[in-house]
């Protein structure tokens, strides 16, 4: 085999279905392309290949220069022929290529030229073909892959639905085990049900032997009743004739009576209206009787409201009063203690009758509570001597008097204070006198002790008449003694007061 013929077979491998392929033309565009295609120096290839080409004749060479036959010669013949012109101008030691060279070699160059473009192209539309069928492939590919996806999944669901088979075919084998052993049941249940359709048969056979037994009896009864029947039907109707004579007279009876019920009727109309309207007299009057309750009722409410307002006024005014009174109580007090717990007051007793003719010591009594007491035994300024008290009463002072000022200290009792008032003097000086009195039974001659409680109850009574009208001497006395009551010394203690007073 030539190396042409090689070079030629492995184009045909390259370029499958090229319609560029020519016999003869291949080799020379295949080395030409792959030396422009590499990067490499076009006439140092030249040179390269100069021993190579340098074989075409001179006379090849002139024919190839006449136009239109560079198209149709071999690459290989174009390139011997550049390296045949080139090696005849170095044997012949001429630097000048001749005009007619030169432009054999631009041909020749020129046709390279195109032809490696012309390659250019195919190989560019041949990649762009194999990019395509790549792409085409690479679907085709994704395609199986997703078919051997979709392949896998269906497997698994149809291993899946065949699982399930086997379970439901264990199911219904399951399950035509258990019918097989109802049925053998139902077999037994079955044989056991027509014996006893057969017993029962034979009770039913008995049963209508034994109704139409019953049914021949009843038959019989029947016809006697019947005859029974027929006995009491000729009884009734007789009755019934009897009856309708019957109907007949109270029909007359009632019909008579109806009269006399309407003739009555009338009447008692006649007095129902009567009634009737004496019944709307007494509404009338009962309605303006009622207008005048009404009336009274609202002058009656209005009169309550005003009594209401009025004793609203008093309920106030009583309550103002109550705490005018404490507030009065509470100053009473006060004044009180300002005057002092303790009060010493001198009461001169008069004269006796049978001591008319002795002299008084007594020289001057001042009203706020002085006393000057002459003694003519002693001399110079001891012959006087003045004393001081709350108060002095004079011989001429009357009980009341006396119990007049002590009164307020007395009434303090009954705002919680305990009190106590004696009387201190020598025998014969008129203690009992001030404190009880000569004589109970007077009330002007009443002493301290008397007037004091007779006061307090007078005020707890909150009553106009005094205690000893009310109660009687005795029982005062009574109480006298109860509240420590002495001849000089009264005791008023508040627990056996309070006690007293309620
Ligand atoms: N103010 C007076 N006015 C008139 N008579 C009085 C007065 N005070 C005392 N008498 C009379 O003086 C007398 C002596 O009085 P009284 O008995 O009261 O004294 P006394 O202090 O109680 O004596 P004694 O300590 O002995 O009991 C009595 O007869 C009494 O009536």
């Amino acid at each position: 085999m030539d190396p042409q013929s090689e070079v030629h077979v492995s184009e045909n491998r390259e370029l499958d279905g090229s319609s560029e392929v020519r016999n003869g033309n291949v080799s020379g565009r295949i080395e030409a392309f792959n030396g422009l295609a590499e990067g490499h120096n076009f006439s140092g290839d030249l040179k390269s290949k100069r021993v190579h080409y340098a074989d075409l004749p001179s006379f090849k060479i002139s024919e190839l220069t006449k136009l239109g036959n560079l198209e149709n010669a071999s690459s290989h013949s174009l390139f011997s022929a550049v390296n045949r012109i080139l090696d005849e101008c170095i044997e012949k030691s001429n630097q000048d290529i001749p005009q007619r060279v030169a432009s054999v070699l631009k041909l020749v160059v020129q046709e390279i030229e195109q032809r490696v473009s012309k390659q250019a192209d195919n190989m560019k539309k041949q990649s762009n073909m194999y990019k395509s069928r790549e792409d085409r492939y690479h679907t085709k590919i994704r395609a199986l892959e997703t078919l051997a996806t979709g392949t896998t999944e269906e497997n698994k669901v149809v291993m899946n639905q065949l699982q399930q088979m086997k379970i439901e075919k264990t199911k219904i084998e399951e399950k035509k085990k258990l019918e097989e052993q109802d049925s053998i049941k139902l077999r037994k249940e079955k044989a056991i049900c027509e014996n006893k359709v057969l017993s029962l048969n034979e009770e039913l056979n008995l049963a209508k032997k034994s109704y139409k037994e019953n049914l021949f009896h009843l038959e019989a009864k029947a016809e006697e009743s019947k005859e029974k029947l027929q006995k009491k039907i000729l009884e009734l109707e007789s009755l019934l004739t009897d009856s309708r004579k019957k109907i007949k007279e109270l029909e007359d009876f009632s019909e008579s009576k109806f009269v006399r019920w309407k003739r009555k009727e009338q009447e008692y109309r006649h007095f129902i209206d009567s009634q009737f309207g004496s019944l709307q007299e007494l509404r009338l009057t009962s309605e303006s009787i009622k207008q005048e309750v009404s009336k009274i009722n609202n002058t009656y409410a209005e009169e309550f409201y005003h009594f209401g307002l009025n004793l609203q006024g008093l309920i106030d005014a009583a309550q103002n009063y109550h705490s005018v009174l404490e507030e009065n109580r509470k100053l009473y007090n006060e004044v009180q203690d300002l005057k002092g717990n303790i009060r010493v007051y001198c009461r001169i007793r008069p004269f006796l009758s049978g001591q008319n003719g002795r002299q008084t010591t007594i020289q001057y009594i001042s009203d706020n509570g002085e006393l000057v007491v002459i003694n003519p035994s002693k001399p110079g300024k001891d012959s006087h001597r003045l004393f001081k008290f709350n108060k002095v009463f004079g011989p001429a002072a009357t009980q009341e008097d006396v119990f007049r000022d002590t009164q307020p200290l007395i009434r303090s009792v009954l705002d919680g204070y305990n009190v106590c008032i004696f009387a201190y003097g020598q025998t014969g000086s008129g203690k009992t006198y001030t404190m009880s009195g000569p004589n109970a039974s007077s009330v002007a001659d009443w002493g301290v002790n008397y007037r004091a409680l007779n006061d307090l109850f007078n005020i707890s009574q909150n009553d106009i008449a005094p205690l000893h009208m009310r109660l009687g001497f005795k029982w005062l006395k009574y109480i006298m003694n109860k509240c420590e009551t002495y001849s000089a010394l009264t005791v008023l203690r508040r627990d056996i007061l309070s006690e007293l007073l309620c």
